[in-house]
């Protein structure tokens, strides 16, 4: 597997959201709530020097509760304010404007005390590719105006952004790239979407994803695709290939001869998966 990123894109993407900072009270990091670690710039820290910021975990609808859970516990004891949200369906997004002020009473009090009347709370939502930065903008904002899309890399524009009241946000959130170095986390990465599958081989990808669905959510695959007769052995890859196949077969990806076109069953079984059809789940867990 190669994955390429370059030291002038990464070094140009940091440098934007540290322009922006200066503009800013406070960061919104926007995390996959499947995998928050890989979903999470290794560098975040340094990035942000310092500012003010809470943790979302979004998509929170895809992944399993009970992790999502977990990793809200974890961040909590590493002092972060950090909840699940799901910004298509608005779910819990109401609370982020709230949270904000929370993060900066201290300031707001000191204002307040010297009889300033606290301005809105300016925030900028950071994230990696296809997290839902832009989603997230335009629930935060009530209206259609930043560009979404199922693939990464379509984020454009840029303006001050009322949230009620409360709240400012820059419209064009910053853009931070994943960490790579690990095989796995491109894998993770690119089950997810995260990672385009120009990048990634789709039929390698949806091999980790089955393998790794076989290992943690059988139930899950099993009912979908009627797995009763296979063997779930996710460390044998015949094993792994006969539910490929499995699902080729059901999705009609059948060619001349009768045999199965895996990279298109590949695709299909990415596309479920993504799309939450095999119910939720999480990828990395706290502990
Ligand atoms: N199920 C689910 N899908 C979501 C959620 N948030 C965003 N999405 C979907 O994820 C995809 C990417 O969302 P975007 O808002 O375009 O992501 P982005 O981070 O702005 O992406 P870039 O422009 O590539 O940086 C879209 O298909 C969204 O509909 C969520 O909470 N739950």
């Amino acid at each position: 597997m190669t994955i390429q990123w370059f030291p002038g894109h990464m070094t140009r993407a940091r440098r934007q959201i540290q322009d922006k900072l200066k503009l800013i009270d406070v960061v919104i990091e926007l995390l996959d709530a499947r995998l928050p670690v890989s979903s999470r710039n290794p560098m975040i820290d340094e990035i942000l020097q310092g500012k003010p910021r809470m943790i979302l975990l979004n998509k929170s609808d895809l992944a399993d509760a009970k992790v999502t859970q977990e990793w809200i516990e974890y961040f909590k004891k590493e002092g972060i304010t950090a909840f699940p949200v799901d910004a298509s369906t608005g779910t819990n997004v109401k609370d982020i404007p709230t949270q904000a002020r929370l993060l900066l009473k201290e300031k707001i009090d000191r204002q307040i005390a010297k009889g300033i009347n606290p301005r809105a709370v300016r925030g900028l939502i950071v994230g990696i590719p296809n997290v839902g930065k832009s989603t997230l903008i335009n629930r935060l904002a009530g209206r259609n105006i930043a560009a979404t899309g199922d693939r990464p890399g379509v984020t454009k524009g840029q303006q001050w952004i009322k949230v009620g009241k409360e709240m400012e946000l820059l419209d064009t959130p910053g853009i931070l790239w994943p960490k790579f170095e690990d095989q796995n986390v491109g894998y993770r990465l690119a089950v997810t979407g995260a990672i385009k599958e120009e990048i990634l081989n789709a039929e390698d990808i949806a091999f980790f994803g089955i393998g790794y669905l076989m290992r943690y959510y059988w139930d899950s695959l099993e009912e979908r695709y009627g797995l009763q007769e296979f063997s779930k052995d996710a460390d044998d890859s015949d094993s792994v290939i006969a539910i490929m196949e499995q699902v080729g077969r059901i999705r009609g990806c059948v060619v001349s001869g009768g045999r199965i076109d895996l990279e298109k069953a590949s695709r299909a079984f990415l596309r479920e998966l993504r799309a939450g059809k095999m119910g939720r789940f999480s990828m990395e867990a706290p502990y």
